[in-house]
């Protein structure tokens, strides 16, 4: 996979001004691109394919933090870290990420000096895609009926994406964070094209969890990320470079500590010792929520039931499993 090149300055014009890949000529993906969703994919897709076609550079020009953060004043979790995003955006076959901050001082641009200074004459924008949906400029003046008119008059190509839907609604980064919050992550996989992950480093615990058989990876609680509905999950876990089936409890502990919140991994065909080593955890079904047990027996007990539920899930049986599953739902 070759590398992609990034470029985070909060103001990325004044650094970047006669690289190669600017004289070449580039194809531009616009957007705020957080949950890199199945409708950005099929965007940035296009353009990667028509920069290989015109010999052009391929950038995708995104937002480093979230606009509404900036605009509403209070914090939006993202849907993947930011080095999350640029993994994927590698795999897409991206050449180039500008990741522009979104400050207030961008957001007076005008949707014309975007057009004329931003894209045509700093990119050197041949070619431009953005969605159905996308706005831009001070107070969100344009539209991607004014992108198109402007890119025209500029003599820039421009397609228009349309709307990816699933089950009927448009698939978005807000309808992606609300999934995960839910705890459907059949449904957010769907939308993503991928399982929801979450990755860090593995922390000491009490220790408790391999007296019962069930000794668990634990992470702490990423931050400035969208958190799964707090409960007991079927996840996989990377640990070592290697995919292992799992179960994994988000939240807290009542049974053996209070208010002791982080994400704890039990990996069922795994034994070793990676304190202090990164691991991923990819979220699949939510099984049930977090419950106080008398004592660590009953605990263990139903450690055991979620084990079984796992590996069913993972098993001949997957199909009974449907979307639509989460904390809320009847069936748990
Ligand atoms: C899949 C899974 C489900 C869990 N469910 C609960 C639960 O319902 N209630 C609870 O108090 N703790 C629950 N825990 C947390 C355990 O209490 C904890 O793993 C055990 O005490 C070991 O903790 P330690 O790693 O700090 O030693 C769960 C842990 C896992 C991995
Ligand atoms: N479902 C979709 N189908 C096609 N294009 C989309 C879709 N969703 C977003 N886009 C386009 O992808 C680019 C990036 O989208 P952006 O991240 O700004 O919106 P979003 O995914 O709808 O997120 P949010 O929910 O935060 O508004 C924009 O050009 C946007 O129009």
């Amino acid at each position: 996979m070759k590398a992609v090149r990034v470029y985070t300055q909060e103001d990325p014009r004044k650094d970047l001004q006669h690289e190669n890949w600017q004289k070449r000529g580039t194809a531009v993906a616009l957007g705020s691109f957080d949950a890199v969703h199945i409708g950005h994919q099929m965007l940035i897709r296009q353009v990667v394919e028509y920069a290989k076609k015109m010999d052009l550079t391929s950038v995708v020009y995104l937002f480093r933090n979230q606009p509404r953060s900036v605009l509403g004043g209070v914090p939006v979790p993202a849907v993947n870290t930011f080095e999350g995003r640029i993994q994927i955006l590698k795999e897409l076959g991206v050449d180039v990420v500008i990741a522009q901050w979104f400050t207030p001082e961008f957001a007076a641009i005008s949707a014309e000096t975007f057009v004329l200074d931003y894209l045509k004459n700093w990119l050197h924008a041949k070619y431009v895609a953005a969605g159905f949906n996308y706005h831009f400029g001070c107070r969100g003046e344009g539209d991607i009926h004014t992108l198109c008119a402007l890119c025209r008059r500029e003599g820039i190509r421009i397609d228009e994406i349309p709307c990816v839907a699933l089950e009927g609604y448009p698939v978005s980064s807000t309808r992606v964070r609300s999934l995960i919050q839910d705890g459907k992550m059949e449904e957010a996989a769907a939308c993503l094209g991928r399982p929801f992950s979450l990755s860090g480093t593995v922390i000491d615990g009490n220790q408790l969890g391999r007296t019962m058989g069930f000794p668990t990876a634990n992470i702490a609680m990423p931050e400035g990320v969208v958190l799964p509905h707090y409960g007991v999950y079927v996840s996989r876990t990377m640990a070592e470079g290697k995919w292992y089936r799992s179960i994994t409890n988000v939240g807290d502990k009542p049974t053996v500590k209070k208010n002791s919140l982080c994400i704890e991994s039990h990996l069922l065909a795994f034994s070793g010792d990676i304190y202090g080593k990164p691991i991923e955890i990819q979220f699949y079904y939510y099984i049930r929520g977090i419950t106080k047990f008398e004592n660590l027996d009953q605990l263990k007990r139903q450690l055991e039931s979620d084990k079984k539920t796992a590996q069913m899930f993972f098993g001949k049986e997957t199909q009974r499993f449907s979307l639509h599953v989460g904390p809320n739902s009847e069936r748990k």
